[in-house]
């Protein structure tokens, strides 16, 4: 695949921390459009991966690129083009889910018009009316989460990296997120999304890597020739001893 049709590339990527080593030659081509399910054990190196590719991390060794830029170089010009959503993070808490909208409208530069749009259209997905004044810190955890979704996808990035962001909305909305998931990488975006839930992986994306110990073990492309495959489960059972 030709480099400009890549949303995110890494060649022979390596990371440390003191001893631990994180990435150990990691290669990895997404293409634009695609539903990238980014699977591996805990400790395996996604989070790294993650960070490297949105520039909170420099490389040890290797090269990373991110629709076609070097993350490192200029870490706030590549970020305005993603969209990120980490897994364990909160709106403010003394800020209703409106008033923060409008703060992320202003910070990635959407017209107003737009952007009340927007929120309508994740408040109608999410079913969050009747929270959109009530304080972050009143809402419940999986209120909280929706808000983050939406946050993320406001300015409609070309790549959005999103880490488990199906835990804690119920099935409902998780339904919801994932339709919205798959017609959003139809119209030519990509998707990033790390996750250890391999049926929701195999239900969704249209293709998924397994990483172990920092470089990939597979790299399967879903869909089309999947159906005599191995389960990707036996993946990671090849990893771990018995109990
Ligand atoms: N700041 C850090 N300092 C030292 N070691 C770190 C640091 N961050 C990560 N590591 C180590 O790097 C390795 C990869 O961690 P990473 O968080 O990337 O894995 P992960 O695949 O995201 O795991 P999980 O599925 O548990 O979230 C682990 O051995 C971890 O202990």
């Amino acid at each position: 695949m030709d480099e400009n049709e890549s949303a995110v590339v890494l060649e022979r990527v390596g990371k440390r921390y003191g001893d631990v080593v994180a990435l150990d030659g990691l290669s990895l081509s997404v293409g634009r459009g695609e539903l990238f399910g980014f699977l591996g054990a805990n400790g395996a190196g996604k989070t790294t991966t993650i960070k490297l590719l949105t520039g909170q991390r420099v490389p040890d060794e290797g090269s990373v690129s991110v629709l076609g830029r070097d993350p490192s170089v200029d870490p706030v010009e590549t970020r305005r083009h993603l969209g990120i959503l980490p897994e364990r993070e909160d709106p403010p808490s003394f800020v209703t889910p409106r008033e923060y909208f409008g703060f992320v409208g202003r910070v990635r530069d959407i017209d107003s018009e737009m952007l009340a749009a927007r929120v309508d259209g994740w408040t109608r997905r999410f079913a969050f009316r009747e929270q959109l004044d009530t304080l972050c810190t009143d809402l419940s955890r999986g209120q909280r989460q929706k808000v983050m979704i939406a946050a993320s996808f406001l300015h409609e990035p070309d790549l959005v990296f999103i880490d488990e962001p199906l835990a804690n909305l119920d099935p409902i909305m998780q339904e919801r997120l994932k339709e919205f998931l798959v017609a959003y990488t139809r119209e030519e975006n990509t998707v990033f999304l790390s996750t250890h839930h391999i049926d929701v992986a195999e239900e969704i994306c249209t293709r998924v890597g397994v990483l172990r110990d920092g470089h990939l073990v597979e790299d399967r492309r879903l869909g089309d020739s999947a159906a005599g495959d191995d389960a990707l489960l036996d993946v990671f059972l090849d990893e771990v001893d018995a109990p």
